[in-house]
């Protein structure tokens, strides 16, 4: 009894969480095969002679620390991003806790090769460099058992099992995941649609998920909906392992997307579903469409959204002014740039007080046919909130006078905007003319060019640095090497305001609150916790967020103020005091760490790690 109860308090402690062990059934090959439980050479004498794992690895014993010189050696000696991309995936294959041991310790380095840019390689690629899948394929054309393969993954499933008496009180053992990641891969970065190969996009968000906040990575599934691609290329490679079908679109689209959303809720109730890159059509209408239906986030409307919001929030520090001040010039008003603009918005209402109508007169947007006005008959979505009347440009000079759209520049010069956001996937298009434009009328211009990946950045953040002459604030969606200050010479580093920033931490704290939906309001609290975090509160030359590298730390703040604001709004589920420090211990218990546990021995166990 006495044993129990002390077994039971170590396991709802954060610092002894790890030392519980996991009991298995599984031996010999099998045991190594099982890439939740591998531990290669670091199995202990113990454990290699009660699994009988001797005679299947070579004599010595190695810590996880040698294995991660090991692999980081190899890492090193792959020749190009797209390689290492793949030599990472398989390590993953092979061995969860050294994956994951090595991309954290290793933060800074591995991201941009496990994730943007060289992601954008990886999805594009897919075919070619195929070896094994991971993560869950839906077709269309096999929707008839849709519901009977998510089940197959939720049954192959790894799940701890504990010794008796204890409970992971974080997690829902009764259901299989806690996060459903879900692409169609239609609008993929900037680089549009890319088919079956989006699942590498779901996969590595999923990696981040866990890699920057510690969420379990058995407890995440990584989807693709596979309903055909309109990519050319994509068609004319006979390697391409889709569904080789012209995209599908309207009703049968609208339907298989129902049916995965219905089985999602069904089998895993209460998992937090993340859209990531579906198209410009799509994205906020199923948003629209399933927000009240059970718990769901899209990434790259909120998940941008909110990060660019704590980067404004950073910025208007520095400038010492308030959001409500700002004149804002959105390039791109598609899903981030809507996303963006939306956020800043509720925000200026929410904490400056202005009415829907005057914060949506703060933004100028433009997309393709240049500044989005009233008469536009295509606007679309939330382009309606932020098209301007054609009285008020009637009198603008047009750079090119038979060419009746404005563009960037003829807008830059009417408005003279404080804040610049690119989300266009249109290539150097903040030109020289632009930004010495736009910073001729602002001590401190913000600019932000979001587009990712790199190659599709709105501007060179050196050069925007330059033209400026180091006056400007830069955000950007994938990561930039520091820019010098043209007249103190010193570094001045970039802000990474990629969604990975943010996205991680909402996540956790919307399973570790159990809540039933992921609000505005656990968003926006989100946005706050980030913001507070910001190295530019200091020092006005430091970067507008702190560094991706450091992300886990930044989750578990942002997931405290996600669980803190679930709570207060009664959409928690969860019995905790509601005190800073008891939400953060709870949040701790539940977060996985990339160590190994030690493994007890389990033999009635018949599938070999099933909890059930
Ligand atoms: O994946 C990223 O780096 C950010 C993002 O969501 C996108 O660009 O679609
Ligand atoms: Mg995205």
């Amino acid at each position: 009894m006495h044993r129990r109860f002390i077994q039971q308090k170590r396991f709802q402690s954060s610092s002894t969480k790890n030392l519980i062990p996991i009991r298995t059934s599984l031996k010999g090959a099998a045991l190594l095969q099982q890439p939740v439980l591998n531990k290669g050479s670091a199995f202990s004498r113990e454990e290699r002679e009660v699994f009988q794992v001797d005679g299947h690895i070579p004599y010595d014993v190695h810590s996880l620390e040698k294995q991660m010189v090991r692999a980081y050696a190899q890492f090193k000696r792959q020749p190009s991003n797209i390689l290492k991309h793949a030599f990472l995936a398989s390590l993953r294959d092979q061995n969860q806790v050294l994956f994951y041991a090595l991309v954290s310790n290793r933060l800074k380095e591995m991201l941009p090769v496990l994730y943007t840019p060289t992601v954008g390689e990886a999805v594009s690629q897919y075919s070619d460099l195929f070896r094994r899948p991971i993560g869950c394929f839906l077709s269309l054309p096999t929707a008839h058992s849709m519901k009977e393969q998510l089940q197959s993954h939720a049954n192959a499933a790894f799940r701890y099992k504990y010794p008796p008496g204890m409970k992971n009180h974080f997690l829902d053992q009764d259901r299989p995941f806690d996060i459903v990641v879900v692409t169609d891969s239609e609008g993929i970065l900037g680089i549009g649609d890319q088919g079956v190969g989006g699942i590498s996009i779901s996969t590595s968000k999923a990696a981040l998920y866990v890699a920057g906040a510690g969420v379990d990575p058995n407890r995440i599934l990584s989807v693709v909906l596979d309903v055909g691609t309109d990519n050319h290329a994509l068609f004319a490679n006979p390697l391409y392992m889709g569904y080789k079908h012209v995209r599908t679109r309207g009703v049968a689209y609208d339907h298989f997307v129902h049916q995965f959303m219905m089985n999602i809720k069904e089998l895993f109730p209460g998992a937090l579903v993340h859209f990531e890159d579906f198209g410009l059509n799509n994205a906020a209408r199923l948003l629209e469409t399933y927000k009240p239906v059970l718990p769901c986030f899209n990434d790259d409307i909120e998940g941008t959204g909110a990060v660019a919001l704590a980067a404004t929030m950073s910025a208007i520090g520095v400038t010492k002014s308030n959001l409500a001040d700002q004149r804002i010039v959105v390039f791109g008003a598609g899903t981030a740039g809507m996303g963006i603009a939306n956020q800043i918005r509720d925000a200026m209402v929410e904490i400056d007080g202005l009415t829907l109508e005057e914060a949506n007169s703060k933004f100028w947007c433009i997309d393709k046919d240049g500044l989005l006005l009233k008469s536009n008959p295509k606007l679309q979505g939330s382009q309606h909130d932020y098209a301007r009347d054609d009285e008020e440009v009637r009198d603008w000079n047009r750079e090119i006078q038979e060419q009746p759209n404005l563009r960037l520049l003829d807008v830059v010069k009417a408005v003279k905007p404080t804040m610049l956001v690119g989300c266009s996937t249109n290539a150097r298009a903040f030109n020289e003319e632009v930004i010495r434009t736009m910073a001729e009328h602002v001590e401190r211009p913000i600019i932000f060019p979001m587009s990712n990946p790199t190659s599709l950045v709105e501007v060179d953040p050196a050069d925007a640095n330059e033209w400026t002459d180091g006056r400007a604030l830069i955000a950007t969606g994938s990561p930039f090497p520091p820019a010098k200050n043209p007249i103190t010479g010193k570094d001045y580093f970039i802000a990474e305001a990629n969604n990975a920033l943010i996205y991680p931490g909402l996540g956790l704290g919307t399973i570790a609150s159990r809540s039933s939906k992921m609000s505005k309001g656990m968003i926006l609290a989100g946005v706050r916790a980030l913001a507070s975090v910001s190295p530019a509160l200091e020092d006005p030359d430091a970067p507008l967020l702190p560094d991706l590298a450091g992300v886990r730390k930044v989750s578990l703040q942002v997931a405290a103020a996600v669980v803190k604001q679930a709570m207060e709004e009664g959409v928690a589920n969860i019995n905790i005091k509601k005190d800073d420090d008891a939400i953060i211990e709870h949040i701790k218990v539940g977060m996985w760490d990339p160590v190994y546990r030690p493994l007890e021995y389990e033999p009635e166990d018949s599938n070999g790690y099933s909890s059930k």
